[in-house]
């Protein structure tokens, strides 16, 4: 098939019929439901991009000779690190970088995954196979250009430090309760699939930061893909937050939320082929960081941040301009964080691939150290840029009439006259606001930050891991050899 186009994806989610729930009812048709049917259009419009841009976002399969998503080249080069970059960032623009799920951040995934399929060959019964399913499920998918969410987390029950074995019901987190000839039966629920129900697959694969570290528990240590109409599987969405108003007055939330789903299997049945974990807590705590999946993610992760902050710098910038307030100190102090938060990500993007190695793979690899950093700050400069957002905006992100509003004979001319700007009339301030809003202040915008603030993990979890990794040695040497020059200049020797 190749890399796919939107109307191709469409087609492909409607025909799949997942059993996806929403809102107190069971939805027949997610492309026509009010929830998804918008996010479903512009994740429509990111696979028609790979049509439009085919220089940057395709390249020709290894095995087929086909034209398929370049979010699936394995980078050999550090050029060819360079093309996923530019890549990265056409698909990110689409949304200025709202659209946390962009198909390239799983499908970097699989192909990490694919090609170091030999580090599932390793233990636990694995053998060959497990190796074998890997890899041939990276090809699988970089074939049919197949849409994914995925799913690490156990449910939020009991976060003291218990294995989900000793919770007090054992069978609610998802494990597997059954192995047949054919697969494994899997049963119980696991959070949290954003983009959940409408994607063609649910990959399933054990979270690392959420782990009691020292702990054994098998029976929910597995990683898998199967298709999302799986028999068994149910996809629980949460309520959703595009509230079906036109797209010029909820910019962001009309078009690009990307939903989150709570998975439930019911003896949902894993065939073989599709198991590349099998009961191995110690298979699954490396997983991440020994096929490196970890380290393209975040370069994919990066270069979207990046873009979300250009986009966010231009919104402020503009708000700015708009009240006239772009010659106060305090307010240029405020954009200038954000400049400076926008060159800090491009620097450790850039030094990730200019370090770049090949890996025990062969996969040219970034340099994770500048990525890690990166990925451990940006959730917190995340949610200060959405302050200077409010700080700035004030009274100007709740003055906001609707598009209703100024089509109305009546209160139109009004609405116009009273909420014009220092350099805009009242319709095109209205509408930079009212971004403004949808990234710091709606339920979307909102739902935003909790996801910058936690997609990777937990932050604090994530310190804890950085600073545990983290060479220490060469910053007490220096010190240490500091105070001892000091100590003999003072001359008391010891
Ligand atoms: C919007 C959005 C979207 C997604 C996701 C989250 C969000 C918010 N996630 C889930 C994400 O992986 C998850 O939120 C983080 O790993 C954190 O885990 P919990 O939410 O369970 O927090 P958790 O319940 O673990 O933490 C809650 C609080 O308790 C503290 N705490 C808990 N245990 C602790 C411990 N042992 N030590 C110290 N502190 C502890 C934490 O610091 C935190 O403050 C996800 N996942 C996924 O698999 N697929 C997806 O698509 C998404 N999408
Ligand atoms: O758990 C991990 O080690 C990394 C990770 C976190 C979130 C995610 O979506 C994928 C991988």
């Amino acid at each position: 098939m190749g890399a796919r186009t939107g109307k191709e994806y469409i087609d492909g989610i409607k025909k799949r019929k997942t059993e996806v729930w929403i809102h107190g009812e069971k939805v027949e048709d997610v492309t026509t439901h009010p929830a998804f049917k918008n996010v479903v259009e512009s994740v429509a419009g990111l696979y028609d991009l790979q049509h439009e841009k085919p220089e940057k976002m395709l390249y020709t399969s290894p095995t087929s000779g086909k034209k398929v998503g370049l979010s699936f080249i394995a980078p050999k080069t550090k050029e060819d690190l360079f093309k996923r970059r530019e890549m990265h960032t056409e698909w990110a623009t689409f949304s200025g970088g709202m659209m946390g799920r962009s198909p390239d951040y799983l499908n970097t995934s699989i192909m990490a995954f694919g090609t170091a399929s030999q580090f599932f060959a390793q233990e636990g019964g694995g053998s060959d196979q497990f190796a074998k399913n890997a890899a041939k499920y990276y090809e699988y998918a970089r074939e049919n250009d197949i849409s994914l969410t995925h799913t690490l987390i156990h449910p939020q029950v009991n976060r003291s430090m218990l294995t989900q074995s000793e919770q007090k019901d054992p069978f609610l987190s998802a494990r597997i309760t059954r192995k047949t000839q054919d697969g494994i039966v899997v049963n119980g629920c696991r959070l949290l699939a954003t983009l959940g129900g409408i994607t063609d697959e649910l990959v399933v694969f054990p979270s690392t930061i959420n782990r009691t570290p020292g702990t054994i528990d098998d029976p929910f240590a597995f990683a898998f893909a199967i298709p999302n109409n799986t028999p068994g599987l149910k996809f629980l969405s949460r309520e959703s937050f595009d509230y079906g108003k036109n797209k010029w007055d909820h910019p962001l939330g009309g078009r690009f939320d990307e939903s989150d789903a709570i998975i439930s299997f019911e003896d949902v049945l894993v065939p073989w082929e599709r198991v590349f974990v099998c009961e191995s807590t110690n298979i699954c705590n490396r997983t991440y960081a020994e096929t490196n999946a970890v380290i393209h993610m975040t370069h994919q992760v990066i270069c979207k941040n990046v873009v979300k902050t250009e986009f966010i710098l231009g919104v402020v910038i503009s708000m700015m301009e708009a009240i006239g307030i772009d010659q106060f100190m305090h307010v240029k102090e405020k954009a200038s964080e954000i400049m400076v938060i926008l060159e800090v990500m491009r620097s450790h993007l850039y030094k990730s691939e200019h370090n770049a190695k090949i890996d025990q793979y062969g996969n040219m690899t970034p340099d994770f150290e500048p990525l890690n950093a990166a990925r451990n700050w940006f959730p917190k400069m995340y949610q200060r840029m959405n302050e200077i957002i409010k700080i700035l905006g004030a009274s100007g992100l709740m003055a906001l009439p609707t598009e209703a509003d100024f089509s109305n004979t009546d209160v139109g001319p009004l609405v116009h006259r009273y909420t014009q700007g220092a350099n805009m009339n009242g319709e095109e301030k209205v509408q930079l606001f009212r971004l403004a809003w949808d990234i710091s202040i709606s339920a979307f915008g909102n739902r935003q930050a909790l996801y910058e603030y936690y997609f990777f993990g937990d932050p604090v979890r994530m310190s804890n891991a950085y600073y545990d990794g983290f060479d220490k040695k060469p910053y007490k040497d220096m010190v240490t050899n500091f105070l001892n020059k000091a100590k003999k200049e003072a001359g008391i020797l010891s």
